[in-house]
This record gives structure tokens, C-alpha cells and sequence, in this order.
């Protein structure tokens, strides 16, 4: 008798969570208040999760939050590393009802689940991983304890925890992300120390220094960064473009419209 063992490969599940129908009273801190148009942004959500889904990606509710106007922002509530989720705490009160959802979902996923305790604070959009070093934003909605609670929760699992200064937009992911090699990405006007990274490169528009891996080169991008598409695509990347302009209004960016999680076996 021969046996087979099943093969295993990383979940592409992804988390996303649909817009609140009281969207437009989310919150803005770094730009001015502009109206939002709900029916424009469930629509631009839509094409988000189907782009998503034509690159392979299992997208999975979280049960909506339609109390939470920025429910929609679903990467602050609960960070990744490997299949341990990091419950967060949100630095705005208005959105730490956002959490207990999120919870439920991860839990259903078979997450191992740990929380942020006050004092401590943080949002998910603060923490940006690159291999095992997790880059975490301080300055904005993410606190000094917050930092510490992340740190006992992941450098146990080989995590290298990097703490960075963030003053001058919301959260860390505002101002950089990382390419699958491992490059930073930032529009240095909006970066607070740039040598912070081992290798950064600089884009030249603010929603250019956002992107989600999709996988295979694919970079889900917001649209409206044309020269840092360009500038992706000649280093072998595909831009894969999508309208988020009402998120934007509100501080969002393509990355915090969903969780991939990518340290689950399935
Ligand atoms: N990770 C993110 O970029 N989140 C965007 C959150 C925007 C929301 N209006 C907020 O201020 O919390």
C-alpha cells in the first residue's frame, strides 16, 4: 500500500470587510473633509475584492460593521504573522468596536489569536512586514505599549520587530510599503527617515508608494500614480490599477481594504 502525502501550500485567503452605509462620517486627520459618495464606493470596493479574486485570492467577509464608519479598514483591526493574528487595539476609539468581528472571522480560520490590551494601541496599518522584519509606526494611533505587545506576540515565532517614527501622514503604510524583494517603497516627502530602511527607493506620487502583492509580480495599485506604475513596470512588476478615490478621502489606501493571510497550510 503507498501513501500520498497532501501537499500543503500558503493559504491565499484574504479578509476584506464591505463599506459601512455611514462610510462618509469616517474619520480624516492629515487632509481636509471632502464628501464621499457611498454609491461610487461600494462599487469601487466591488472591483477591489473582484481583483482580488482574478489574481486567486479567496476573499472572506468579516460580518459588517455598520455602525463603524471606517469599518470598511479592515487591515487596522488585526495583524498577521504566520497563522498567529494579532488582535488590535485601535488608536481611535470610534473604532475599537471594529474588532470584535474580526476576531470571530480569524478565529473561524483557524488563527491562533492574541489581542492588544490597553494602554497599548495599535492599528494595523502601522505594522508593515517584509520577510520576518515587521516595521511598526509610532506617533500616530499606535502607541509605545502597543509596540511592546506586538514585539512579546511575534518575536517568539522569529519576528524582528522595527520600530519607526510616523508624523507626517496616518499610519506607516500611508507613507511606505514593501515590493516582494523586499524593497521599501515611499514618496520621500511624506517619509520620515528613509535610512531606517536597508533598501528604499523612492516613488514620485503619494498612492504610488501603496501596493498589495497579489503574487507573480501582480502589484494591486491605486489609480492616479501612473509614473510610479511605470516606474514598477520596468522592474519587471505588473501594476494591476484600481479606483479608490472615495477611500482616499478618508485616509484609506489600497492596502488597508484587506488582510491577506498567507501563514495559514490549507
Ligand atoms: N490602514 C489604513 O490606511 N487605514 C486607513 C484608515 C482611514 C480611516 N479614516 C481612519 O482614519 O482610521
Amino acid at each position: 500500500m503507498t501513501t500520498t502525502s497532501s501537499p500543503i501550500s500558503p493559504s491565499r485567503t484574504a479578509l476584506v470587510r464591505r463599506p459601512s452605509p455611514r462610510l462618509a462620517e469616517g474619520l480624516v486627520t492629515h487632509i481636509e473633509r471632502r464628501p464621499v459618495d457611498a454609491a461610487l464606493a461600494l462599487r469601487q470596493w466591488e472591483d477591489y475584492v473582484g481583483v482580488l479574486e482574478a489574481h486567486g485570492w479567496r476573499t472572506r467577509e468579516v460580518a459588517p460593521a455598520d455602525d463603524c464608519p471606517d469599518g470598511v479598514f479592515v487591515e487596522d483591526t488585526v495583524v498577521m504573522f504566520r497563522n498567529v493574528a494579532l488582535i488590535s487595539r485601535p488608536g481611535a476609539d470610534s473604532r475599537k468596536p471594529e474588532t470584535a468581528a474580526v476576531e470571530e472571522a480569524v478565529t473561524a480560520l483557524g488563527c491562533s489569536v492574541n489581542r492588544v490590551r490597553g494602554p497599548g494601541t495599535l492599528d494595523g496599518g502601522d505594522v508593515l512586514k517584509t520577510g520576518d522584519t515587521v516595521y511598526v509606526g509610532c506617533g500616530g494611533r499606535t502607541n509605545g505599549a502597543g509596540v511592546a505587545q506586538l514585539r512579546s506576540a511575534f518575536e517568539p515565532l522569529g519576528a524582528r520587530v522595527v520600530a519607526v517614527p510616523v508624523t507626517k501622514v496616518l499610519h506607516l503604510k500611508s507613507a511606505v510599503t514593501a515590493l516582494p524583494d523586499g524593497t521599501v517603497i515611499g514618496h520621500p516627502p511624506l517619509v520620515d527617515d528613509s535610512s531606517l530602511f536597508p533598501r528604499f527607493l523612492p516613488v514620485p506620487e503619494e498612492s504610488g508608494a501603496h501596493v498589495v502583492d497579489l503574487g507573480g509580480g501582480a502589484l494591486l495599485m491605486a489609480a492616479g500614480a501612473p509614473r510610479s506604475a511605470r516606474l514598477l513596470a520596468a522592474l519587471g512588476y505588473t501594476p494591476v490599477e484600481v479606483d479608490i478615490s472615495e477611500f482616499e478621502k478618508l485616509e484609506g489606501c489600497v492596502t488597508c481594504l484587506s488582510v491577506r493571510l498567507r501563514g495559514l497550510y490549507a
